[in-house]
């Protein structure tokens, strides 16, 4: 059982981890504390130390019902902290759907492109992408934050999650994307209803994704399902920022079903978390 790697990044024979670093004031879960770029340059550095193998730096955020920040603003937040992490060596990905903002990320060392939008937000996106030929995450998505939720309807998740993603991949593929390159990721949160147990079931048949033979990204960390997974008894939702455990908990799943990152706020127990998977994925018999 090998998982799948992706050209110009790690491949250490287990799941990678991603470290979340959002320059923005307002993002579910972090929003504000790493909005000064020396403070987020710091924490991005601080993720590495914890076993971070990419920081993943964006500026806009995409909590439901968000609105979105201009072009400038999204350039101004990125760019400068991007650039400092690339200029320690660290591996950083753009959490952009701006193909401007992918390319000035590029342009200061950015190694990969992580668009929720998979492309549909920025038509100029995969051509960015394919002319940079770094590697491109092409996440689930049925629109922007502010109606997303509107949209989590679905006859069966996980076979419309699969075949909207395959849909985007001919998609960005026809421009020219390298296919080596691609990673999907199921959009946990995204266009997902909690209380129809959406992001359970993906989660819970992340094969349906891996089959297709691209590595997966799963981006778990103290989302919506878990703070209502972990509800007190009066419906009282546990706070955002104590999902920390239950987000090590998903990853240990995510990577035992052979996802290739997961998607963190948190590194250093998720870093312990995807060796743990990778031990129990080495005892068992290839799939
Ligand atoms: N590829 C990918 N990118 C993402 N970016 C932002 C968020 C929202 O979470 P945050 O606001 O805590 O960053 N989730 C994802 C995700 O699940 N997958």
């Amino acid at each position: 059982m090998t998982i799948a790697t992706v050209p110009g990044l790690p491949a250490p024979g287990r799941c990678l981890v991603m470290g979340v670093v959002n320059v923005t004031p307002d993002s579910f879960s972090d929003g504000g504390a790493w909005f000064d770029p020396e403070k987020a340059v710091a924490h991005g550095l601080d993720l590495v130390a914890e076993g971070a193998d990419i920081v993943d730096v964006g500026g806009e955020s995409t909590r439901p019902g968000a609105q979105r920040v201009s072009r400038d603003e999204e350039l101004r937040r990125v760019v400068p902290v991007i650039e400092a992490l690339t200029d320690e060596n660290v591996p950083v990905s753009v959490d952009t759907m701006r193909a401007e903002v992918a390319e000035a990320a590029l342009d200061v060392g950015a190694r990969l492109v992580n668009d929720v939008s998979g492309g549909l937000a920025d038509p100029q996106m995969p051509q960015v992408v394919a002319t940079a030929g770094v590697p491109y995450v092409v996440m689930h998505w049925r629109g922007h934050s502010h109606d997303m939720q509107s949209r989590a309807v679905y006859e069966d998740v996980v076979r419309e999650v699969r075949d909207e993603l395959l849909s985007r991949v001919d998609a960005v593929l026809a421009e020219g994307v390298d296919p080596s390159m691609i990673v999907l990721d199921p959009g946990l949160g995204f266009g997902k209803n909690p209380v129809a147990g959406h992001n359970w079931s993906l989660l819970a048949h992340l094969d349906a994704l891996t089959a297709l033979g691209y590595p997966v990204l799963v981006g778990g960390s103290r989302k919506n399902f878990l703070t209502r997974l972990l509800a007190e008894p009066d419906g009282t939702r546990r706070p955002f920022l104590e999902c920390d455990d239950a987000t090590v908990a998903v990853t240990s799943l995510a990577a035992a079903a052979g996802a290739w990152c997961v998607r963190v706020h948190r590194v250093r127990p998720n870093a312990d978390a995807v060796r743990v998977a990778a031990a129990f994925r080495a005892a068992r018999p290839a799939d």
